[in-house]
């Protein structure tokens, strides 16, 4: 925990937060920072995969997505690590700062708070969606990458959200140890499919600008997490 603190602070301090600020603003909530997690926690990161392998759930749901997740509970009973580095003080700081929002964490029943991506078989993908915030307030997603050995890429389209503003579509590969910060009702993305023999593991995290969320929102977001990615055991297990 110090540990992650320091050496990401490191990183923090010799980005230019103004330049990259105007960037987010600019792009309308959308940022990239290649190597932003240091080598050291990325190494950190990628040691407890091998103990998370049991914990993927699988899921395919046709034209729409195809892969393996793995949910904030298994993470917490399997790898604290993650819990930790999502609320990382110097991280939430850094994001606050960029977002210029008070952002919070999830309700600890979120079982999407943090979680892992998984592209392992021929054709995993996600087809173009928003990442629609159930909350009352807004809806923030951070991807990190921590594998890529794909040609897989994450594609975007901004300013599709505003009306009578030219799209701008441009795809990024999601290298180790890239962060993308986005607001998740403005960005319209995908991840085009894996090609075979490939891989690639995202750390994804969410943060939100008011932690209620009506009863009937709170059904359709677990629907969504049991059906899209974590499994109605992990979503529905005590909640
Ligand atoms: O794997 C990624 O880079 C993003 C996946 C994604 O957009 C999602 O699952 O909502
Ligand atoms: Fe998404």
């Amino acid at each position: 925990m110090e540990q992650l603190q320091t050496e990401l602070h490191k990183v923090t301090t010799v980005l230019d937060r103004q330049k990259i600020q105007a960037e987010y603003q600019a792009q309308n909530e959308f940022l990239v920072v290649e190597n932003f997690l240091p080598q050291t926690i990325l190494e950190q990161l990628l040691a407890l995969l091998p103990s998370l392998q049991p914990a993927i759930n699988r899921n395919y749901i046709p034209n729409h997505k195809k892969g393996g997740s793995i949910s904030k509970f298994s993470l917490d009973n399997l790898a604290p690590t993650f819990g930790e580095l999502y609320r990382l003080p110097v991280l939430v700081e850094f994001l606050k700062q960029i977002t210029a929002e008070e952002l919070l964490f999830c309700p600890d029943t979120d079982p999407h708070a943090y979680a892992l991506y998984y592209y392992t078989e021929p054709g995993d993908h996600i087809q173009y969606h928003y990442d629609t915030s159930y909350y009352q307030g807004k809806r923030y997603t951070v991807l990190l990458g921590l594998v890529d050995r794909s040609t897989s890429k994450l594609e975007y389209q901004l300013y599709r959200n505003i009306p009578n503003r030219e799209t701008q579509t441009r795809s990024l590969a999601l290298t180790p140890g890239t962060l993308v910060l986005f607001n998740g009702d403005k960005l319209y993305h995908r991840v085009t499919p894996l090609g075979n023999n490939e891989e690639r593991i995202v750390l994804t995290l969410e943060y939100v600008t008011d932690t209620r969320m009506s009863t009937l929102n709170r059904f359709v977001s677990n629907m969504k997490d049991a059906i899209a990615y974590f499994g109605f055991r992990q979503v529905f297990r005590s909640s």
